[in-house]
């Protein structure tokens, strides 16, 4: 979780530079949303002006010929400038809406690039369904953002500056009056805003952020809450969550409470100060009732700015508050990058050599592999087995660098893959995963995720291979059926049967086999041990294996014990090693095997 308390640049700091860069790529539909907006606030402060012209026209009298000129002028000008701010008003309106929704498609777009790129431990360290939600959040506070500052902000900021100078020019005191109120008014409500309320919203939405990821973590482990009927034990999980996201709420809206009372205050010494004002300046003999029509009128204009600006404010904290997280994404390291001028690496053998390779995970005091070197030829096919927690599926993980190593190097066909651009690595290594996630999205699209436009043709016959056809054949609609969220509506065997058919078509130069058959039954195994036979014939192969019936008939086993290799040789070799880890191993599956056999 971020550091509540760690010291880091204010929000808007950060926040609005980034809203400014993307407003700069839609020039042409900014300036017309500004002009729009401005141009109409403009007309709207020349309003007052005229409305004083046409009281003092009136309190000459109707037979005044040029008295009744003079209202209909002033009157003209009332009705003409309420139209013209009007249409400028629209084309305000009618240009933020594509405005602010292509800058919320690119902002969000740009925080799924990046997310994805983060690396497995950045994944690892998150929650999803957070990071769903501020990304979602940070796109809908983007649009609370653009209105507050191009329609509201931007324009009281227009109105109190001219209502200022425009009285300022005809009764300096008044002008006065309204400069030192509205910087009273605004640094104040500023104050509250950045020192009182922001420290309290940032708390809330980081506790809003935990609400999201506490949700998503159950419901997508729901299948184990179910099993072990921890539904209660959830909600009350939940519930402590919620209690504690409700109480910092609860603060935070408290704290927008008390600015606004504060902000009324003020206004209320605001208006009895210009009001006042303009009564002495009548008494004096320095205004006419028209004139203190003027100032009335504009005092009210200002007055509801102003009123509205400590709500904009708000609205501007607000939103800052919750694109904060997402405007961090961006800020945060890749953790694995392509290095400078990387190059797409040529796999033809595919030969992998670990050099003297050292391995710490984040987090832990001793490094797992220290030194770590092994060989592994072109097409050879290798069996990784060793304890649980020895560093079987962390080898695999460096080969596809899914990590960077801390010391040595890692090659494959004599090409560092440090040196290389991960795509191109990741492209030409096929991988079954110990437990096969597929996407909500149709088997076809499923299997042909490792080579994107294979035909339907070369789906199927991938399907035959790893012994889906027939099961896929009996969906309701079959290479068509949605297999539900990381594949839940299939049966742990046909998860495997998909994934590895997925590897059969990307027809990659390596193949990683994590337990690839660990959830098959006899019948299916044996048939697919068959097509992975042919799979591996000239590609480099790993295959994890708890079972070592998988990997018998391998031309090397990987012994792995605490990060290191501590036997490898044929499975005859290592099962004659008396005293052996493997033989160990080996020895203790054939007494299960063959007291599950008797019983
Ligand atoms: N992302 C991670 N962050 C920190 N430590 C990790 C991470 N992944 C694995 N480890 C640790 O590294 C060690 C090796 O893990 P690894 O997954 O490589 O073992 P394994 O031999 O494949 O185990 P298993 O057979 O149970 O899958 C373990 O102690 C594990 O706890």
């Amino acid at each position: 979780m971020t550091s509540l308390t760690t010291k880091r640049p204010a929000a808007i700091r950060i926040v609005l530079p980034f809203v400014f860069r993307h407003w700069l790529e839609q020039p042409l539909r900014a300036f017309a949303v500004t002009a729009g907006f401005l141009g109409a606030t403009a007309a709207d402060l020349f309003m007052p002006v005229f409305s004083g012209h046409l009281v003092d026209a009136l309190t000459a009298g109707a037979t005044d010929a040029a008295a009744r000129h003079a209202a209909m002028l002033a009157f003209g000008a009332i009705v003409g400038l309420g139209a013209l701010s009007l249409m400028l008003r629209l084309v305000g309106i009618q240009t933020i809406v594509p405005f602010t929704l292509k800058t919320m498609s690119d902002v969000g777009q740009q925080a799924f690039m990046q997310v994805q790129r983060f690396s497995t431990d950045w994944h690892a360290n998150s929650f999803a369904g957070s990071t769903v939600r501020r990304i979602t959040r940070g796109m809908w506070a983007l649009d609370l953002l653009n209105d507050t500052i191009l329609m509201a902000l931007l324009p009281s900021l227009v109105v109190l500056l001219g209502s200022m100078i425009l009285l300022g020019l005809h009764w300096p005191s008044l002008g006065a009056v309204i400069a030192v109120g509205s910087v009273i008014y605004v640094a104040m409500t500023m104050v509250f805003q950045v020192r009182y309320v922001a420290p309290a919203a940032r708390v809330s939405n980081a506790w809003d952020t935990k609400v999201g990821g506490t949700l998503a973590d159950a419901l997508t482990c729901n299948a184990v809450v179910k099993s072990f009927g921890a539904e209660t034990r959830e909600d009350m999980r939940l519930d402590g969550v919620i209690s504690r996201w409700r109480r910092r709420v609860r603060r935070t809206w408290l704290r927008y409470n008390h600015t606004s009372t504060a902000q009324l205050l003020v206004l209320l010494c605001f208006r009895a100060s210009v009001i006042g004002g303009a009564i002495l300046l009548w008494a004096a003999g320095h205004a006419t009732p028209g004139d203190v029509t003027y100032v009335l009128t504009s005092y009210y204009i200002i007055h509801a700015y102003l009123r509205d600006v400590g709500m904009h404010i708000n609205n501007l904290q607000r939103s800052v508050n919750d694109m904060e997280e997402l405007v961090q994404i961006h800020g945060e390291p890749l953790g694995i990058v392509d290095v400078v001028n990387a190059r797409t690496i040529d796999i033809q053998g595919g030969r992998i050599v670990f050099d003297d390779v050292t391995f710490h995970y984040g987090g832990h005091r001793r490094p797992l592999y220290d030194g770590l070197s092994v060989d592994i030829d072109a097409g050879e096919r290798v069996g990784l087995v060793g304890r649980s927690g020895s560093g079987k599926t962390t080898f695999v993980k460096l080969v596809q660098r899914l990590y960077d190593v801390s010391g040595g190097k890692i090659l494959i066909d004599g090409q560092d893959i440090a040196k290389a651009t991960q795509q191109s690595l990741r492209s030409q290594i096929a991988i079954v995963q110990q437990e096969p996630i597929l996407f909500h999205r149709t088997l076809a699209e499923n299997i042909a995720y490792g080579r994107p436009g294979a035909s339907m043709e070369a789906i199927e016959q991938a399907a035959r291979l790893a012994n889906a056809h027939d099961f896929i054949m009996r969906l309701p609609k079959d290479y068509g059926t949605l297999v539900g969220e990381r594949g839940v509506k299939l049966s742990g065997g046909e998860r495997q049967r998909v994934a590895l058919a997925r590897a059969f078509l990307a027809d990659a130069p390596i193949l990683i086999l994590d337990e690839a058959t660990s959830s098959l039954d006899s019948e299916s195994e044996a048939l697919i041990q068959q097509a992975m036979e042919r799979l591996m014939k000239g590609r480099t192969s790993i295959v994890i294996a708890h079972r070592l019936s998988t990997v018998c008939s391998m031309d090397r086993i990987l012994v792995f014990d605490r990060g290191e290799i501590v036997e490898q040789g044929t499975h005859e070799v290592l099962a004659a090693r008396r005293g052996g880890i493997y033989r160990g191993l080996f020895e203790r599956q054939a007494t299960e095997f063959g007291q599950a056999a008797a019983e």
